[in-house]
């Protein structure tokens, strides 16, 4: 297991956010951890990189207890975040704003330069431009790069799809599934539990800081409690882009009953929707 989470309790002060979670995550998974607003979800990532400290619990990654590690050592360690907000350094360039995140490593970068400018050929194209001029989409794309430069075996996503317009939201995830496919090891916090599910092999569901089911994503996604809660056009469920209204995710997605999925790069084939290659990006979203 690469990644463990074990009976981890977390506290802002005498609140508690976390009240005992436990999970797991296997190289080259994707898992996604959805729930409602203040159900812990960011709280657990922070906790995995580092920025929270844990109550009680502890974490294990790669075979090492890491529970007491600070964060810059688990970034060295191979656990890379793309924080929730983005982050993105706004006076700096595309590139300044990309090399920060090999910080910790020494060497030339031009080979994770690359990687990443394959993937986010946007960012290839603004390369000079100062991060803070980018647009809503292209920080997040900027934010996810940065972290890659790490090269990090598990990569935390914090809401990525957050803020975006759906065209964007579904190039977001699309990228996610190509990063997972080319061997990096996913934990994703999502709002958009539907589009989340789709990607994922696995998915916790988290309340009020608890774990009350976890499952396959598949057999979520036909779960008709985790429907209801998250996938049935709710509040918090669907504020980008419904999956089921998108015609290629509808023919795409599989069916959502199939065995657990296979590991290792090419995890994904089968219920991803059709992303073999890094997608383009060609519209700008709404916060541009
Ligand atoms: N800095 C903080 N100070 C005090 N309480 C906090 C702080 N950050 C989070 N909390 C509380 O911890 C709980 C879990 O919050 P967390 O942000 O992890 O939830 P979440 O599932 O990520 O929610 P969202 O989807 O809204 O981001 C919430 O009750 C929240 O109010």
């Amino acid at each position: 297991m690469l990644l463990e989470i074990n009976d981890i309790h977390v506290h802002y002060g005498k609140i508690a956010a976390l009240k005992g979670i436990s999970a797991e995550v296997d190289e080259g998974e994707i898992v996604t951890l959805i729930g409602a607003n203040g159900a812990g979800k960011t709280t657990t990532l922070k906790t995995v990189s580092g920025l929270r400290p844990l109550t009680s619990g502890s974490i294990r990654f790669a075979g090492e207890d890491i529970s007491k590690m600070p964060g810059h050592k688990r970034v060295l360690a191979g656990i890379g975040q793309s924080p929730e907000g983005r982050g993105v350094f706004p006076g700096m360039t595309v590139e300044e704003n990309l090399l920060m995140g090999a910080y910790a490593r020494r060497g030339n970068f031009s080979k994770e330069l690359a990687e990443v400018y394959e993937l986010f050929p946007r960012l290839a194209e603004r390369k000079s431009q100062p991060g803070g001029t980018m647009s809503g989409g292209e920080q997040q794309m900027l934010a996810i790069g940065r972290a890659l430069m790490a090269k990090p075996k598990v990569l935390l996503l914090d809401e990525p799809s957050m803020g975006l317009a759906p065209k964007l939201v579904q190039q977001i995830f699309s990228i996610i599934v190509e990063i997972n496919r080319r061997g990096t090891t996913v934990l994703l916090v999502e709002q958009n539990a539907s589009q989340a599910l789709q990607i994922a092999h696995r998915a916790y569901v988290l309340e009020t800081g608890r774990v009350v089911k976890s499952a396959p994503a598949a057999d979520l996604l036909d779960d008709p409690q985790v429907r209801a809660a998250y996938l049935g056009g709710g509040a918090e469920a669907q504020v980008g882009a419904p999956a089921e209204e998108t015609p290629r995710d509808a023919a795409e997605a599989g069916p959502a009953s199939e065995e657990e999925a296979p590991r290792g790069g090419a995890a994904t084939g089968e219920k991803t929707p059709p992303v073999a290659a890094p997608t383009r990006v060609e519209e700008d979203d709404e916060s541009s």
